[in-house]
């Protein structure tokens, strides 16, 4: 099947599709968490109702004390990928995007210990904020890119994509062999350390980079009835 057009796929975030999270993907975010590096990927999906775009806030859901910014590369396939082999992965990749993966930490703490799924913790609404999209032709080389974000103008985290523990193909063919993943899906493919709390009316700069920023403010959640966490 023929690969999306950058174009095409220039607003992934409208397609509906999978978001895929890598969790614990560089070796000191493992450690600042308390925990070792994995042997194998740890994944994890949030729904694709999770994007935000600048100019809408980050809304922090009532049941959230604790609410963590984690910048981490996204990954935007431009073509339905099904156990697909690593020499073959980069050629599905359609392009890039700066993402966030905002995480109520005490809820996901909270999650941890019951041994309950992350869902709360890392899928509501407005969890995964992006950049625009940036085509493929535009990043010589995605293993060799410096992404950061601050918090009212501090720089909070700093990585460099080379010391991903999973290299991205070596991601897209391990997910694809569990399921497919289609056109317009998201990868995010973890967070260096530096990951912190965010209040309400902060504003989050995070760029890859000078390719691409994004800013975004944090607001409170007043939803009535939405749930107590766990
Ligand atoms: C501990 C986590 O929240 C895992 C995660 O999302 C990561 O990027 O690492
Ligand atoms: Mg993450």
């Amino acid at each position: 099947m023929a690969a999306s057009s950058s174009k095409q796929l220039s607003r992934f975030w409208e397609w509906g599709r999978n978001i895929v999270c890598v969790g614990r993907n560089y070796a000191e975010h493992a450690e600042e968490m308390g925990s070792a590096p994995p042997a194998e990927p740890l994944l994890f999906l949030k729904p694709s109702s999770a994007y935000v775009r600048e100019g809408s806030p980050i809304v922090r859901p009532r049941y959230c004390r604790t609410l963590h910014h984690e910048v981490e590369l996204g990954v935007v396939l431009g073509r339905r990928a099904r156990a697909v082999p690593q020499d073959a992965a980069m050629q599905l990749v359609a392009g890039y995007a700066l993402c966030l993966d905002m995480t109520a930490r005490d809820t996901q703490e909270q999650c941890k210990m019951k041994g309950l799924p992350w869902t709360l913790a890392k899928g509501f609404a407005s969890s995964c904020p992006v950049s625009d999209f940036v085509p493929k032709e535009k990043i010589a080389d995605p293993h060799k890119l410096h992404i950061w974000l601050k918090v009212n103008g501090k720089l909070r985290q700093e990585g460099d994509t080379s010391s991903m523990i999973f290299s991205i193909p070596y991601l897209i063919s391990y997910i694809s062999h569990i399921f497919d993943l289609e056109e317009g899906d998201l990868i995010l493919t973890g967070s260096p350390k530096g990951v912190g709390a965010v209040e309400v009316d902060d504003e989050i700069e995070a760029g890859i980079g000078d390719v691409v920023s994004v800013r975004f403010k944090v607001a409170q959640g007043t939803e009535p009835g939405s749930p107590k966490g766990v």
